[in-house]
């Protein structure tokens, strides 16, 4: 592992980066800048996200646009070999092979990764196995264990040989909370030697583990900023009542007789501290 893609600004650029599927344009003419830490990529269903990782994961190409990952240009085939070297990626839906074990499973994927010491495999695959909580699942067939555990094995693989870049589809998918929780202090670690870029639609994670997010809606990368930034767009913009809201944005039932809204407060409306989920459905509903 270089030392100098440590200290690299920009680990991930893209510049009018598109992707077609027929007319739909599930990534559109999207601009990103990444420089460190954990990002949070937040989005309805639909929204363009598991397109955009898989592009910058080198797995699929744009149409158009440009993409920069560790300051190599995924188009050269020698470069793009490196980036794939040197990023670990969860896929949305990981494909696992149900007769390895474990530690057969994060091996092989070491081995494609070109770790060719056997000595050094083992104790990472291991070590990465244990951080997720898989300790004694190791020697187990991987289709005997249960989904949240057959997704920690892949975010295992993802993590092996801690990449300088983690992108992971929906990490915590399928995880326990207590899993979810442990999962936080991993990519928390993970985010002390490298970067991470999650896509999740857990605010909660966003606000706990993120310093950057980025919200995407319809193709495009609809805010940027920070998890009190995304909760601050909404602020002074939350109030609570019993009845419908003209003014409102988006309203929502939070208990009997109790309605939360956000939007434009009529005079002498009962106020409330603005979430991260109050700026996420702030700004998404606003994007369009
Ligand atoms: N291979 C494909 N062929 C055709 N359309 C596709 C393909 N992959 C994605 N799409 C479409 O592109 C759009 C974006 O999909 P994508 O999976 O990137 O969204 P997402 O934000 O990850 O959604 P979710 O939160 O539901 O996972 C959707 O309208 C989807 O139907």
């Amino acid at each position: 592992m270089t030392t100098t893609a440590r200290h690299t600004t920009q680990l991930v650029t893209a510049s009018r980066l598109t992707k077609r599927f027929g007319p739909l344009a599930a990534v559109d003419e999207v601009d990103l800048s990444v420089t460190g830490g954990i990002v949070g990529l937040l989005g309805p269903n639909g929204a363009g996200k598991t397109t955009l990782l898989r592009i910058l994961a080198t797995v699929l190409a744009p149409d158009a646009g440009s993409v920069s990952m560790l300051g190599l240009d995924p188009v050269s085939p020698s470069q793009r070999t490196e980036i794939r070297r040197r990023l670990g990626y969860l896929p949305q839906a990981p494909k696992l092979y149900g007769g390895f074990t474990p530690l057969e499973m994060v091996d092989y994927v070491a081995v494609l990764k070109e770790h060719t010491d056997r000595a050094w495999r083992r104790r990472e695959t291991r070590d990465a196995l244990e951080a997720l909580g898989l300790g004694d699942k190791m020697h187990r067939r991987i289709r005997t264990l249960s989904g949240g555990m057959q997704q920690r094995v892949a975010l295992a693989a993802a993590m092996i040989g801690s990449p300088e870049l983690l992108v992971l589809d929906e990490p915590a998918t399928g995880l326990d909370p207590e899993q979810r929780i442990a999962l936080r202090s991993v990519l928390a670690g993970s985010a002390r030697e490298g970067t991470v870029l999650l896509s999740t639609h857990n605010t909660a994670e966003v606000a706990a583990l993120c310093q950057q997010v980025l919200v995407m809606d319809r193709g495009r990368i609809c805010w940027s900023g920070t998890p009190a930034e995304l909760a601050g767009a909404a602020q002074g913009r939350v109030w609570e009542s019993e009845s419908e809201e003209p003014t409102a944005v988006r309203s929502w039932v939070t208990g009997p007789g109790n309605r939360r809204h956000v939007g434009d407060p009529p005079a002498g409306a009962a106020l409330v501290p603005a979430t991260v989920d109050d700026g996420y459905l702030l700004v998404t509903r606003l994007s369009r």
